[in-house]
């Protein structure tokens, strides 16, 4: 485990509100409380809840929405966020979150991203490079300081109208200058239907923006066989596949997002032994280790890849193999590619690989 923490690492799936620390969580809730804007002790059982079905994990993030979604909060978290996953050695992360409208507060989904834009800036622990006109790292006394490239997607939650999801495209495509590089559909997988958010998915495509899409957490065919077709940059999951789905996915070389906490947690997958990474890794598909969600999981990217490495008997070279590999998969030009690959570079030097 020590030393998955100590390997570069690419982070490509996690959503801003479920990489929330519980100890964040229970400050928020404690104050909330207080207030008696909600119940401290029942909020207490639900974060503390190891086990939940898929079904139960939305009633939690419904929860967590009450607890962050204040203009500073967001803020906050996106710091914590930011610094947590570079504290493990990511030294690349795509950070996504569903931009909120809540007038009672006064947010609009433009001013809910800038609260998030402040939190990155007010990221101190390491040098962020989110521009993609990119950062000088400033050298002091001949060493170049930590850092870590954070660029951002914007999430279509699957309870949203075509015209709220046409809002997000559009707001992708104004903050596009402040690091934001494509849209990401997730949500509750049993909600909703993909028609709704092909009109803004086209459009997010036409207009250059990368697309990502939760797929096949529920074993709805005929939406993975939709979602296939519109030949998307990544996926997520694909957990629920029948077998031409699983062909048609191993013939256009879409790369999966693995969350293998996530899947097992939510019971999508029933055990590790059996999940679909195996098969993936055999037959060399484009694949990258993820956290999903690593504060309600419990989880970090460390920990996943310490979990593939156990579970699936992967030693150190295939393991920093694998985090590199994630490079050919982001969502960045060349030229943060090629920095990513020295970095990886120096880093195997560093640990004797
Ligand atoms: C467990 N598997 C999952 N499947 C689908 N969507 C998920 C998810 N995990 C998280 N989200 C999506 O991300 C939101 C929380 O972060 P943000 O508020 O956007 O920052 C959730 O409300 C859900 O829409
Ligand atoms: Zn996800």
């Amino acid at each position: 485990m020590e030393w998955c923490v100590s390997m570069p690492k690419v982070e490509l799936h996690a959503h801003l509100n479920g990489s929330v620390r519980n100890s964040t969580l229970f400050e928020l809730a404690r104050a909330l409380g207080e207030k008696g804007v909600i119940v401290f002790s029942d909020v207490e059982n639900v974060i503390m809840k190891d086990d939940r079905t898929l079904h139960e994990v939305f009633k939690l993030f419904d929860l967590i929405h009450i607890l962050t979604t204040d203009h500073s909060t967001i803020t906050r978290i996106t710091r914590e966020v930011i610094e947590d996953f570079a504290s493990e050695n990511v030294v690349y992360l795509e950070l996504r979150t569903t931009p909120k409208r809540n007038d009672s507060i006064g947010m609009s989904k433009r001013s809910y991203m800038d609260a998030v834009m402040e939190g990155l800036r007010a990221v101190s622990s390491v040098d962020v490079d989110y521009s993609p006109t990119g950062l000088k790292t400033d050298t002091v006394n001949g060493t170049a300081r930590k850092k870590i490239y954070v660029r951002f997607l914007l999430s279509i939650d699957r309870r949203e109208s075509t015209e709220a999801a046409m809002e997000t495209v559009k707001l992708a495509l104004e903050m596009r200058d402040l690091g934001v590089v494509g849209i990401d559909l997730s949500g509750n997988p049993i909600v909703g239907s993909w028609d709704t958010f092909l009109p803004a998915l086209k459009f997010a495509t036409e207009q250059g923006l990368y697309i990502t899409l939760h797929c096949g957490e529920v074993p709805n065919q005929e939406e993975i066989k939709a979602m296939i077709d519109f030949l998307p940059h990544r996926i997520g999951h694909a957990c629920c596949f029948d077998k031409e789905n699983w062909r048609k996915l191993k013939s256009v070389k879409i790369p999966v997002e693995i969350c293998l906490t996530s899947n097992i947690r939510t019971e999508t997958i029933s055990s590790i032994d059996i999940h679909h990474f195996v098969d993936l890794y055999k037959a060399k598909h484009p694949l990258a280790l993820c956290t999903d969600d690593s504060g309600v999981f419990s989880t970090s990217l460390s920990r996943e890849y310490g979990l593939a490495s156990s579970a699936f008997s992967l030693g150190k070279t295939e393991m920093f193999q694998l985090a590199e590999n994630a490079i050919d998969f982001i969502f960045s030009d060349d030229g943060v590619k090629a920095d990513l690959r020295a970095t990886f570079k120096a880093s195997a030097e560093k640990l004797d690989l």
